[in-house]
């Protein structure tokens, strides 16, 4: 599609979440309601697992299936009601053969599916003192990359854990995504050290938009998530960012940035793909 526009209006909703399915995703739906009516967004996002608690053994048990459960529906009523792209952060998944995923859907403005992307890397972890968790318990991989297209631009998706594979974000890039986006679910432990780190290396190693979206806050759950949803431009500044608490993020993206950043260093074509492909390549 041919770009309509170069800038574009997201919001990022930084929610809240509970051990009660309805009320998480009721609590998106008023904060979709609420944000259209003041600044009309083109997308919006939400966040890693918001219509359940995170953790693996929560999973099953929240799990719906893709597009005709509970929460898919809710998304896809408002997509279309609002004529927006709705990133739907992400949700576990009852897929094929009873597997569970850790998915992601996106919804066009008709209403439609565009998209399921199910998390490539699962989150397995053990950080002595800090923190241990093991997503593959009870979640299986995704293995299919994203893409969307919105009004001409192309947006790569991943989930969480999927940020620190710089392959695949090097790949989005290669298929000429201008901007990819993660709903997060950070920590404690790693949240401080690597967030905003890895989501402005994303961005500068790419030259693209990096957009987060992370749950709020709650220091009585048992996954702590980091918050500080984040909007990172091409140049590796932040554009925006959240604090920890509730809180719905807007901003205009002006793609225009990243022609002109991949114009100004252009890294892509002075790559020594010559030097790299050796025999010392993956050891
Ligand atoms: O990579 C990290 O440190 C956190 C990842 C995570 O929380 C997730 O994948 O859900």
């Amino acid at each position: 599609m041919s770009k309509v526009s170069n800038i574009m209006r997201l919001a990022l909703l930084q929610l809240k979440g509970s051990k009660d399915k309805t009320v998480n995703v009721q609590n998106a739906v008023s904060k979709i309601e609420a944000v259209v009516k003041e600044h009309q967004p083109r997308l919006i996002t939400l966040p890693e697992c918001f219509n359940a608690p995170y953790g693996t053994k929560y999973f099953r048990e929240y799990s719906e299936t893709i597009p005709d459960g509970y929460t898919s529906q809710q998304l896809s009523n408002l997509a279309k009601k609002h004529q927006v792209y709705i990133v739907g952060g992400t949700i576990p998944e009852l897929g094929e053969n009873d597997a569970i995923y850790n998915t992601c859907t996106v919804w066009a403005p008709s209403g439609d599916l565009i998209a399921k992307h199910r998390k490539m890397h699962l989150f397995d972890i053990d950080v002595k003192g800090g923190i241990r968790f093991k997503e593959s318990e009870t979640l299986s991989a995704g293995n299919d990359f994203t893409t969307i297209d919105v009004d001409g631009h192309k947006i790569g998706i991943g989930i969480c854990y999927d940020i620190r594979f710089e392959e695949m974000a090097r790949l989005y890039r290669n298929e000429g995504c201008e901007m990819i986006i993660y709903p997060a679910a950070f920590n404690m432990t790693t949240g401080p050290l690597h967030w905003e780190l890895l989501q402005r290396s994303r961005a500068n190693d790419n030259q693209l938009f990096v957009v987060t979206t992370s749950p709020a806050r709650d220091s009585s759950a048992e996954y702590v998530a980091y918050g500080h949803s984040m909007i990172v431009d091409p140049w590796a500044k932040i554009q925006k960012s959240a604090g920890d608490g509730e809180e719905t993020v807007v901003a205009d993206i002006d793609f225009s940035l990243v022609e002109q950043v991949r114009q100004q260093i252009p890294v892509f074509s002075q790559r020594r793909l010559d030097l790299y492909a050796t025999a010392r390549h993956g050891q």
